[in-house]
């Protein structure tokens, strides 16, 4: 059996308004440590509908992480430390346009990064890689997690841009129009580093935004705030915890390789010669890119 053909191992992230997962079948609660550090929270180790699932509350279990301090690092590393094959994520964002309505979900396919000096590499000095960022979420997952939440009960918009920004304050007026201008579709705090460490981690990514509010641009509804957040999200948790249940049911514990080559992306992404690497470095990076090294 090849790496790329074991069950299915799903890790879910989930963000703000997500903090558990009922109805998995809980296994333990592993404290992880990794190269980088620990992880938000201890992550929920279970199994739902015969598939093994790894739940991780993003931003800790009383939300005490802001977005800025998130070790992305360590968040990923665990996941795939504890032999996640697959990372979902469930993300409040706010939406920039009309019909991305709050209670809607995205399965965004694409992100422009606007966070500022977070660690997003694994790659360091002394041993560096370069993966392609074009397609950054997993087709396959994607497709599975839009179909899940439909099952759900959900309205799901296929493909969508998300801009992820620093934070923690929400967007100006000027920078909410600017991002409209460009074509944004969705955006929140989180999504960046997140998925190009799943990249560098050999990991397929998918995201689900689940949008509560319009920013501050649309003229009919008010400015964003954390209690309209919250409020949306307290109706939509449901939402997102059923599409997990529904993902398991549908991609179940036979796995076949990822459609996309994501988990071989590393083959040719290293470009510092083994003689050339430096041990510490390696050491790390075993963690996350052992297949390689
Ligand atoms: C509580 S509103 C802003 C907060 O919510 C989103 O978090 P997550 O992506 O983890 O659901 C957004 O990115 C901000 O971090
Ligand atoms: N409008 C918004 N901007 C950034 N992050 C968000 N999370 C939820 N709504 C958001």
């Amino acid at each position: 059996m090849t790496d790329q053909t074991r069950p299915t191992c799903l890790a879910v992230f989930g963000g703000s308004g997500v903090y558990e997962m009922p109805g998995l079948t809980i296994e333990e609660e592993r404290e992880v440590e990794t190269p980088w550090g620990s992880p938000s929270a201890p992550v929920t180790i279970g199994e739902l509908n015969g598939v093994r699932v790894l739940f991780l509350s993003r931003h800790g279990k009383g939300h005490t992480v802001p977005p800025s301090g998130l070790n992305a690092r360590a968040n990923i590393a665990a996941a795939k430390m504890l032999g996640a094959t697959d990372v979902l994520s469930l993300s409040a964002c706010g939406s920039f346009k009309e019909e991305l309505a709050p209670g809607h979900f995205v399965a965004a396919d694409q992100f422009v990064d606007r966070t500022k000096g977070r660690p997003s590499s694994f790659f360091e000095e002394g041993c560096v890689a370069h993966v392609s960022m074009a397609h950054p979420v997993c087709s396959r997952l994607s497709e599975e997690a839009a179909k899940a939440a439909e099952a759900a009960g959900t309205k799901v918009h296929r493909g969508g841009t998300y801009l992820a920004m620093e934070g923690p304050q929400f967007s100006t007026l000027a920078e909410s129009e600017l991002y409209r201008a460009w074509g944004m579709d969705i955006i929140g705090m989180t999504a960046m580093p997140e998925a190009k460490l799943a990249r560098e981690a050999e990991l397929p990514y998918a995201i689900l935004g689940m949008v509560t509010d319009y920013d501050c641009w649309h003229e009919d509804h008010g400015a964003v705030d954390v209690a309209s957040v919250l409020a949306i999200l307290a109706k939509n948790r449901v939402h997102a915890q059923k599409t997990v249940d529904e993902i398991t049911k549908l991609i179940g514990p036979e796995r076949t390789p990822c459609p996309d080559g994501i988990e071989t992306c590393l083959d040719y992404a290293i470009v510092t010669p083994k003689e050339a690497r430096d041990p510490e470095v390696v050491k790390k990076l075993k963690a996350v890119a052992g297949r390689v090294l």
